[in-house]
């Protein structure tokens, strides 16, 4: 992406329509990240986040817990694994804050902490788990049983809405929910909070953020117990948000990153310039018969023009999947089980399933429309949540940007220098590149291949034919 200092600096430079003027189209740029993230690689260099010195076995983990992780294949912590856990672990426990990069393995890490402390002898609630959406929720749920698989009597439950789930109470050592209907369960004594000795929130600066989750987090707080672990994982904490998390997790270990480090060098960052919005979407139907074989997830910005992509593509003879706040959940449970199964390769989005989702086929993620918060201003961390649903722990994968007038462009460009990260512009009037430049990071991904494989070998092939 160019400088901020080469955007169009008037309504007539930007030619109304959003293009770039003639003589100021960005370069191409190359990207920088030529490092090895591949996983096997990627543990043994000592930059990467993935990187580890340490074992499982070396932080004292229960013999079963071992099995789990094994059963995972995990074969060594990853970074903010093996940063966090010992701090986690440590008697008597103290809070935390912690940052790092997306895939980059923050479940397990609180995870770990909770089936650790746990009294697998006593069903009542002991670890409340609170995740923005049900689906994270679940996906959690399912980190957890999965884990926690070899201890015997371990029981995790859904804290989520659920009619058929009237007027019982939550039982099991770990609860994990989504903070509405957390608040309402315990405030009507449905989840018994007296034993409750962690508190975590996952994507912990949208949670304390957001009006309505900040407000419910806060209050679910004030009914637990006043000297609870409270352990707070995010990918991003925005210095504001960083401050408030101070309070509601005082005296915390913190382990935080500089925002220029938060991009994950495997994942591919291009963007299209569409000449308005009526091209986008033709742009988008033209782009789709390119990636028949790959997971994505295309994200927009209302349920509106979720529910109407979703039916001009159908029409157009596509098969995709919508997920938006506006469906009831077991519908929404449906959808992204059939996503991840494989059942459905597209899903369109709303932010709703921006943060957290953990589908390790996804290899490629379109900004249908550019990240911005209510007031219009650019949402960095929306889209550094929104392009991390690729690139899971090393692996490689496209992020695409549509921008489709001067506005969005200029969002697109000032999230670009926030990260001080290059975006390279692709050109849909030249199909051909754009489709080689696509199918090779896909192919490369499926392979499983390290970003400098792959880019070694995107430089290698130049101009050969697929
Ligand atoms: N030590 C490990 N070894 C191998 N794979 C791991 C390890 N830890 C986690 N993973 C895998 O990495 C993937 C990403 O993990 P996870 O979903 O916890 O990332 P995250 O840091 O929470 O990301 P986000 O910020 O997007 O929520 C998962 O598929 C998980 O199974």
């Amino acid at each position: 992406m160019p400088s901020k200092d080469d955007a169009p600096s008037s309504v007539a430079d930007s030619q109304l329509d959003g293009g770039i003027p003639e003589g100021k189209e960005p370069a191409l740029i190359e990207p920088e990240y030529e490092v090895e993230v591949k996983l096997a690689d990627m543990q043994a260099d000592p930059n990467s986040p993935l990187f580890s010195v340490k074992s499982f076995e070396e932080l004292n983990l229960k013999p079963e817990l071992l099995r789990g992780i094994m059963e995972m294949n995990f074969r060594s912590p990853s970074k903010i694994q093996e940063r966090a856990l010992p701090l986690l672990l440590h008697n008597p426990p103290q809070n935390m804050i912690a940052q790092s990069q997306s895939g980059t393995g923050k479940t397990a890490a609180f995870s770990l902490n909770m089936l650790t402390r746990v009294d697998l002898n006593n069903l009542t609630p002991q670890a409340l788990v609170l995740a923005p959406s049900r689906e994270l929720a679940r996906q959690i749920l399912g980190v957890i049983q999965h884990m926690g698989q070899f201890m015997e009597g371990l029981v995790v439950t859904p804290a989520i809405p659920d009619p058929t789930h009237r007027n019982k109470k939550f039982e099991g050592q770990i609860i994990v929910g989504t903070p509405g209907t957390v608040m309402d369960m315990v405030r009507r004594k449905y989840i018994d909070s007296k034993q409750l000795q962690i508190l975590v929130l996952d994507e912990a600066d949208n949670m304390l953020d957001q009006q309505g989750l900040g407000d419910q987090c806060k209050r679910v707080k004030q009914m637990l117990p006043r000297n609870i672990q409270t352990v707070l994982f995010s990918a991003t904490f925005p210095p504001d948000v960083l401050e408030f998390a101070q309070v509601f997790a005082p005296n915390a270990n913190q382990i935080t990153l500089k925002h220029e480090e938060l991009t994950i060098e495997g994942i591919k960052q291009l963007y299209l310039d569409c000449d308005g919005l009526e091209d986008k979407f033709a742009v988008l139907l033209k782009f789709y018969g390119l990636m028949t074989t790959a997971s994505s997830i295309i994200f927009v910005r209302t349920r509106a023009t979720a529910a109407k992509l979703e039916h001009r593509m159908i029409a157009e003879g596509h098969t995709v999947a919508q997920l938006s706040g506006g469906l009831e959940g077991p519908d929404r449970d449906r959808i992204i089980d059939k996503f991840r199964d494989g059942e459905a390769k597209v899903l369109i989005t709303t932010n709703v399933l921006a943060r957290g989702i953990d589908v390790q086929s996804v290899t490629m993620v379109i900004n249908y429309d550019i990240p911005t918060h209510a007031d219009g201003s650019p949402d960095p961390e929306t889209y550094l949540h929104r392009i991390g649903r690729t690139g899971r722990f090393g692996r490689v994968g496209v992020a695409l940007s549509f921008v489709h007038d001067r506005g969005s462009w200029q969002a697109l460009a000032d999230i670009a220098a926030h990260f001080k990260t290059d975006l390279i512009a692709v050109d849909h009037h030249d199909w051909d590149s754009v489709e080689k430049m696509v199918k090779k990071v896909i192919r490369s991904s499926r392979a499983g291949k390290s970003t400098k494989d792959m880019n070694n070998q995107m430089q290698m092939d130049g101009s050969a034919d697929d």
